[in-house]
């Protein structure tokens, strides 16, 4: 379960998005080499389509699946966990069927539920995220950035521009 209002805000932009999710893919080469290139990327859905595409970019992997996993309802609020979509035979059989050879890519770990959920269908594949809460940092094998327990992250996708008022006018006296 996320904390109930998370007391900080950790906004990311595109372009902060974008070098974060290359700088995932430069930390994984290494690990790609050791299993003679990732065979498939499985994209927990929503929120690790867009690293997925960025990772299987600059890593030239061209099989791209997804696990689609549902949890959090009402934006902040955590709730069951849902699979709504398993990962196809095809790619469930790669690696003798455990995973190995596999790259699973999302956005972020934050209590580890999906991670925990996601690695039980494939336990020898490679687990990453561009952002980790320290609660769900021992479930990823490869990260970016860790930001603390009580921050709440928000994605370019969540976001729009939108009108500041002055830092003066909210300031006091
Ligand atoms: O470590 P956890 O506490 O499980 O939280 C992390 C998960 O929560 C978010 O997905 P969400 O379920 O909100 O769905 P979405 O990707 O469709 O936005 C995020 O994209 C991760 O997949
Ligand atoms: O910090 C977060 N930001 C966006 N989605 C999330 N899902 C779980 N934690 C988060
Ligand atoms: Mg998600």
């Amino acid at each position: 379960m996320a904390a109930p209002g998370p007391e900080k805000i950790f906004p990311v932009s595109w372009e902060q998005f974008h070098r974060d999710a290359r700088a995932l893919a430069w930390r994984l080469t290494a690990d790609a080499e050791a299993v003679g290139g990732f065979k498939a990327i499985v994209s927990v859905t929503r929120g690790g389509l867009v690293p997925a595409a960025i990772v299987a970019r600059e890593l030239d992997i061209r099989v791209i699946e997804t696990v689609c996993v549902a949890s959090y309802h009402d934006y902040d609020t955590q709730g069951a966990m849902t699979v709504l979509k398993e990962v196809a035979a095809s790619v469930a059989a790669l690696g003798g069927g455990q995973g190995r050879g596999v790259l699973i890519v999302d956005d972020l770990v934050d209590t580890g539920g999906t991670a925990r959920c996601v690695r039980a269908m494939l336990p020898e594949a490679h687990f990453a995220t561009v952002y980790a809460k320290p609660q769900g940092r021992p479930l990823v094998d490869t990260f970016v950035t860790e930001v603390s327990q009580d921050t709440w992250i928000y994605f370019p996708w969540d976001m729009g521009l939108a009108f500041q008022p002055p830092i003066r006018e909210g300031a006091a006296g």
